[in-house]
Formats: structure tokens, sequence, C-alpha cells
């Protein structure tokens, strides 16, 4: 389960303050895929960065399962990210110069597993994901975009999280590649994993079972397909 209760981030920006996220409350049960939608500026990337302990909020209390991610020090939030968290941005953000193969490997590196171990699990995500064979030992810069999306899938469910946090992950993808993505983060709802995903992307909101949307920095509307 994913609490959130009374969650606010405030910017200093010049003289004034922005209050990104102002006031959310909500909860999120394990397993459900959820989608935060809402305009630009809207407080989507705030919101889902505190949940992943990107960034702390300036008042309200995030629990995740057994864990208070507000009470977390700066190296628990670190543990926390890479134990219990993975994340799928619109940019992909691979490591150019590993191959997908090692990309997906990384987060297993730092989590201290062995090489053997690293090496056959990140093929099996990678396979999962549909990009098999030689485009494993691709460097990034020479697989397409909506492959590179899936290397960082792969890579976000290298450590098991319970908790896969997704910015617009098919803002830069053709609808094709975007469904194929939408289609894995799906699968990947359920049993014991929760999946949230901040989209502009109205068909993908429309698979989700729970959609929050956001307007100031609010949560102005809920809805939920169960
Ligand atoms: N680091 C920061 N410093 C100051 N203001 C910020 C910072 N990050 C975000 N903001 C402001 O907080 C508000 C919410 O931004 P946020 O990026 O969360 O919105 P969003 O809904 O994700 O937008 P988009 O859909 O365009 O990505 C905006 O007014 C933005 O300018």
């Amino acid at each position: 389960m994913l609490l959130v209760e009374d969650v606010a981030k405030r910017f200093k920006s010049g003289g004034g303050a922005v209050d990104a996220v102002d006031g959310v409350s909500f909860e999120i049960a394990t397993g459900t895929f959820a989608a935060i939608v809402g305009r630009s500026g809207s407080g989507k990337s705030t919101l889902l960065g505190l949940l992943g302990a990107l960034d702390s909020p300036s008042a309200g209390k995030i629990t995740m399962d057994d864990v208070d991610v507000t009470a977390l020090s700066p190296r628990g939030q670190v543990a926390y990210r890479r134990d219990r968290i993975g994340f799928v941005f619109q940019q992909y953000h691979l490591i150019p110069d590993l191959t997908a193969v090692q990309n997906v490997m990384l987060p297993m590196e730092f989590a201290g597993r062995r090489t053997a171990e690293r090496r056959a699990r990140a093929v099996e995500l990678l396979d999962r994901v549909g990009l098999t064979g030689g485009k494993q030992t691709r460097l990034p810069g020479r697989l397409s975009g909506g492959e590179q999306q899936r290397v960082s899938v792969a890579r976000a469910l290298a450590n098991r999280p319970s908790l896969i946090l997704a910015d617009e992950p098919t803002g830069n993808l053709d609808s094709r590649n975007g469904k194929r993505i939408i289609t894995l983060l799906r699968e990947f709802a359920g049993g014991g994993t929760t999946v949230v995903v901040v989209t502009h992307d109205r068909g993908l909101a429309s698979r989700a079972d729970l959609t929050l949307a956001m307007n100031d920095g609010r949560i102005v509307h809920r809805k939920s397909k169960t």
C-alpha cells in the first residue's frame, strides 16, 4: 500500500514561492496500475519525485508498505530507491557507453549481486521486454527510441521493485511503441508490484485501474475502475 497524507512541496523561486504540490492525500493499493494526469505544470513530476524519494516534501507523510519514506535519511533514501523503486523516464536515461545488457545489470551491481546472476537476470528481463539476440549487446545509440525505452523498463525491474514510477514513458514514442510500453507496464502491475505512471497519453490513462487528475498542485479528480 502506498499512502500519501497531506503532502506538499514548495519551491522558492526568485522572491516568491511555488506550491508545486499543495496538500495531496490518496492511497494506492498494492498491485494497482495508477495514472497521474493533468496539464503541464500541475505538479505531476514533482509528486512522482516525492513518491520515489528523489526529493523530500515540505510537509506531509508518504508511507510505502512498512517504510515511512518521509523519515528516511539521505542514505536511507538511496537504499529505498535502489531496493524498492524502479524508475522509467521519458528520456530513457540509459548510460550511452554501456550495452543494453550492461545497463540492466547496473542496478543489480549497486545492490551487490554477483556478476553471473546479474547477467542472467538482465538477459531474462531483456527477453521479457522483447529485446532479444544481438540487440542486447548494442549500445543505446544503436537502438531505436522504443527499444531504448524497453531497456529502461527492463532496468527498472532489475532489483524486483515493489513500486515502478514512470514519468511520461511514452512521451517520445510513436503510438505503436507507446502501446507496447503500456502493455508491458500493465503486465508488471499486480502481485506485489504497484505501477504509477505520469502521462499526457489518454490511451495510457484509459487503461489504468486508478486515475488521479491534478491541477495546480492538487488532486482534483479520482477515478477508480473497480
Ligand atoms: N526545482 C524547481 N524549482 C522551482 N519550481 C519548480 C521546480 N520544479 C518544478 N517547479 C514548478 O512546480 C510546478 C509543477 O511542476 P511539475 O514539473 O511537477 O509539473 P508537471 O505537471 O509534471 O508538468 P509537465 O507535464 O510539464 O512535466 C511548476 O510550476 C514548475 O514550474
